[in-house]
């Protein structure tokens, strides 16, 4: 069998077996896209069925997580761990909170931890996890309660040894504090490394919370400088107003860009005076408000229903959520004249729009290399946990840099190597999975 029939089915193996998980098929297809060459130049791989391995979670968790509302009602909701790959280390990978997430969106996202944690260089495994929980709206009780109830089942399945969990949509420094809480009265243990995340008063590290922002726009000033580019002085425009697009925009701004746009599930954001950063903080993450005040107080224009796509960019960082980019607003771009899409977000662009934005010649980086700054941040919260030991500011962000500049050039020189010169999505799978192999090579069949 040739390797595109062998790859193709593969990949319908996995569809006959994961029904209605369209976003998990989306992941896979990508990442078998890329892997031809590297099987015709290692039939060890296939022959030790490492594909047909690696597509299958060695674990997935179901779980009831009933809870009581302010008003006294029990509600139930379900959570969800998939544990994907364990061969570099323990599974790593947030937990994100939000009326979308099932099994497929938890399995689409754990799959792409496997290569994202592979191309950081440290030793992190892959998973994911979640529930179809939805703090907006909710209490500070409601959802401490939801997490104590949710930690009450998970608790057996993490450990610092085991799998590490982490924030994700709808999961930040609240949620994990609430979750660590409970995990500590459970196991009777203080066991910083078993989340990541945390506050810096009880084991956090410093960094983690810009990392994933600020890694991205590191990913993307060497991505431009590639090509004999710079970011100083560019229009950029960023989606989403969470944990990662807050500080993918100052580091953007910190490196003389121009980011004018910014937005949420309800509208978009055009502030051409340039995004606000503190207000912006103010009223997402203290406040929890829509971005539509954010527009009102600095009267800025505000578009309902709208993505920022169409407000026109050099620079695009997708920063919220898969499948957010499509080949309508990646036309869009290219009017504008679009140099760079650099995904912060995991899986934002859909296939058609990277494609049309390759063809075109965009710089496109997917999530997968270019949001990893956030877990390898997390893996040296890990180490400082496990030396009981914190960093400065500034020796974790130079750690963060040297990876993600590693990370940058051997994305490129993969590419290369593999025939695709430029490329970063062949150059980002290939590299990591062939990490990942290598370790289920030597670790033997399991
Ligand atoms: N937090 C982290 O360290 C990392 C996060 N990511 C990815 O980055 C993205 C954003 O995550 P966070 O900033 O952590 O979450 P967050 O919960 O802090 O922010 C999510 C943002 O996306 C917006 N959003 C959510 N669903 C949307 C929709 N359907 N349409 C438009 N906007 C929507 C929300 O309004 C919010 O502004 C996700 O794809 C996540 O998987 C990737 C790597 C690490
Ligand atoms: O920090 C972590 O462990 C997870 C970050 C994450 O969920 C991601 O990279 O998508």
């Amino acid at each position: 069998m040739s390797t595109e029939q062998y790859l193709d089915d593969v990949f319908t193996q996995v569809v006959a077996r994961n029904g209605h998980e369209p976003e998990f098929h989306q992941a896979v297809r990508e990442v078998l896209d890329s892997l031809a060459p590297v099987l015709d130049r290692h039939p060890e791989y296939r022959e030790a069925a490492v594909l047909e391995r690696i597509v299958e979670p060695e674990r997935q968790v179901v779980f009831r997580v009933p809870w009581v509302d302010d008003e006294g009602r029990v509600r139930v909701n379900r959570g969800f761990r998939t544990q994907f790959s364990s061969v570099l280390g323990p599974y790593k990978g947030g937990l994100r909170f939000h009326p979308s997430v099932d099994a497929g969106i938890v399995k689409f996202l754990g799959f792409e931890q496997i290569f994202k944690n592979a191309l950081t260089g440290l030793a992190i495994g892959g998973g994911k996890g979640g529930s179809d929980f939805d703090p907006h709206g909710r209490s500070d009780a409601e959802v401490m309660r939801f997490c104590q109830s949710f930690m009450s089942e998970l608790f057996r399945h993490v450990g610092e040894h085991t799998d590490v969990p982490a924030g994700d949509i709808g999961v930040g420094a609240r949620e994990i504090g609430y979750l660590y809480g409970q995990y500590t009265r459970l196991t009777n243990r203080w066991e910083a490394g078993v989340l990541t995340g945390k506050g810096l008063a009880w084991g956090g590290s410093l960094a983690r919370t810009e990392a994933t922002g600020y890694g991205a726009v590191l990913f993307a000033a060497d991505a431009l400088a590639y090509r004999g580019l710079v970011l100083d002085g560019r229009r950029v425009v960023v989606s989403g107003s969470g944990n990662v697009a807050v500080h993918a925009i100052a580091k953007a701004q910190q490196l003389g860009a121009d980011v004018v746009a910014c937005s949420d599930s309800r509208g978009a954001v055009l502030d051409e005076r340039g995004i606000d950063v503190d207000l912006l903080r103010q009223v997402r993450e203290v406040e929890r408000l829509p971005v539509e005040v954010y527009a009102q107080r600095r009267g800025a224009h505000y578009e309902p229903g709208a993505r920022p796509w169409a407000f026109g960019a050099q620079v695009a960082l997708p920063c919220a959520t898969q499948n957010e980019l499509d080949e309508d607003d990646a036309r869009a771009l290219l009017d504008a004249g679009v140099l760079a899409v650099v995904e912060g977000a995991n899986m934002p662009t859909t296939p058609k729009a990277a494609a049309l934005l390759t063809e075109n010649r965009v710089v496109f980086a997917p999530g997968k290399a270019a949001n990893a700054g956030g877990v390898a941040t997390s893996a040296l919260e890990m180490q400082q946990n496990a030396a009981r030991d914190s960093w400065t500011f500034e020796q974790t962000e130079a750690r963060l840099a040297a990876i993600m500049h590693d990370l940058h050039d051997r994305t490129l020189e993969t590419a290369d190597r593999f025939g695709a010169p430029g490329d970063y999505v062949v150059g980002a799978n290939i590299a990591g999975f062939t990490r990942v192999a290598d370790a289920m090579l030597a670790l033997g069949v399991i």
